[in-house]
């Protein structure tokens, strides 16, 4: 941590009015571990039933488990490879006969890993890209088909990542992919309003997960440099992303549609600016600077 985090503690505790989500369910994909794990448990506190889908079971039912034993409500687990469009409809007819039609539907689950993108096998590619762009795009338009059918209003909700806009060396896969979640949210939104549908992304930026870091960063070489390129100093923590997601996902957010809403601590702008590096320069340097640059005549 910089020394500025100082300036800017997290926050853990949920925001949101106790309540907040009673009588409403809530599909998370990924919904077993990491930022997907921290979202289930904001929202079962605010009195959401939840619904956690992904493809290792044994994970989803321990962290149902956990979560429902501390709020008291409801965390239905089931096995789901969204890569697989037959497993996404059977897991939402098992949705439906547990908790009826979601409320509150999130896609967070995600496949990445760094690596050269000449060492990227068509196999590679297809294992990140069918994760996030297919199964998302899998997930809404069954839960989003069978909505509309029964006329039932949602919050659709993604998570992508800062570099879905910026595009980035080395995750070319999940960059490409997550560009491709975005384009199909924003055109959702526009589309599906009529139906009663909000569609809203958010780009995370690095907080540590096992999941993420394990396969971002494996040796840790690279997480001080990270950090010195954030303006509030710090990492992200899971609970500033899930009550962002729970805001989002509210009855305070429902003129909120088409949203691209980074929380990042401010790394992305600090990234772009051409001149950010300028923050090393020290007072006599600039001293020094100034005095060239008022001393210079004429072009
Ligand atoms: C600079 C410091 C950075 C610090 C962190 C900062 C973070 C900030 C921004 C973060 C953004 C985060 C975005 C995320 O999405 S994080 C989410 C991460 N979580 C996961 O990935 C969980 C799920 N992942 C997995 O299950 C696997 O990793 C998987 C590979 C994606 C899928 O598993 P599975 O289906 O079992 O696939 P496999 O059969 O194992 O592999 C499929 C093909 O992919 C090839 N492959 C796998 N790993 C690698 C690798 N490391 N390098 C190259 N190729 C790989 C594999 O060989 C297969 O291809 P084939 O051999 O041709 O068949
Ligand atoms: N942590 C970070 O710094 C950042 C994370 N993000 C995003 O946040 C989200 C959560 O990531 P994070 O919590 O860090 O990482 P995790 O690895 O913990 O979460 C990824 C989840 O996706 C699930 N998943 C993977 N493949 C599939 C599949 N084929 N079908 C169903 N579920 C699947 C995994 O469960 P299982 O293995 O059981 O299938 C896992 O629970 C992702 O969208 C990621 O891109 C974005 C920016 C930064």
């Amino acid at each position: 941590q910089l020394v500025q985090s100082t300036f800017f503690p997290p926050a853990e505790g949920v925001m949101l009015p106790t309540g907040s989500f009673s009588n409403r369910v809530a599909f998370i994909t990924g919904g077993g571990t990491g930022l997907g794990r921290a979202m289930t448990s904001t929202l079962s506190q605010l009195g959401a039933q939840c619904v956690i889908a992904s493809r290792k079971l044994d994970v989803l039912q321990q962290t149902a488990e956990e979560i429902s034993s501390q709020t008291g409500n409801k965390v239905h687990a089931v096995e789901c490879d969204v890569r697989d469009p037959q497993a996404v409809a059977r897991c939402v007819e098992r949705m439906e006969t547990l908790t009826g039609l979601p409320d509150v539907i999130i896609n967070n689950a995600a496949g990445n890993f760094v690596c050269p993108s000449e060492r990227l096998s068509p196999n590679a590619w297809r294992s990140i890209t069918d994760i996030v762009l297919n199964g998302t795009a899998f997930v809404t338009l069954e839960l989003g088909k069978r909505l509309i059918q029964s006329r039932k209003g949602a919050s659709f909700l993604a998570i992508t990542t800062i570099y879905a806009e910026s595009g980035s060396g080395f995750v070319v896969p999940s960059a490409s992919a997550k560009a491709g979640v975005e384009a199909l949210y924003k055109s959702l939104a526009a589309e599906w309003g009529r139906y009663g549908h909000r569609f809203n992304i958010i780009q995370p930026g690095p907080i540590r997960t096992k999941g993420a870091f394990s396969r971002l960063d494996p040796t840790g070489a690279f997480e001080k440099a990270m950090i010195s390129r954030i303006p509030t100093g710090r990492l992200g923590k899971p609970a500033e992303i899930a009550n962002l997601a729970a805001f989002v996902s509210s009855d305070y957010a429902t003129w909120m549609s088409g949203a691209v809403i980074r929380l990042d601590g401010g790394e992305y702008v600090s990234m772009a600016g051409e001149f950010n590096e300028l923050r090393r320069v020290t007072p006599d340097q600039w001293k020094m600077m100034e005095a060239m640059i008022r001393n210079t005549r004429g072009s």
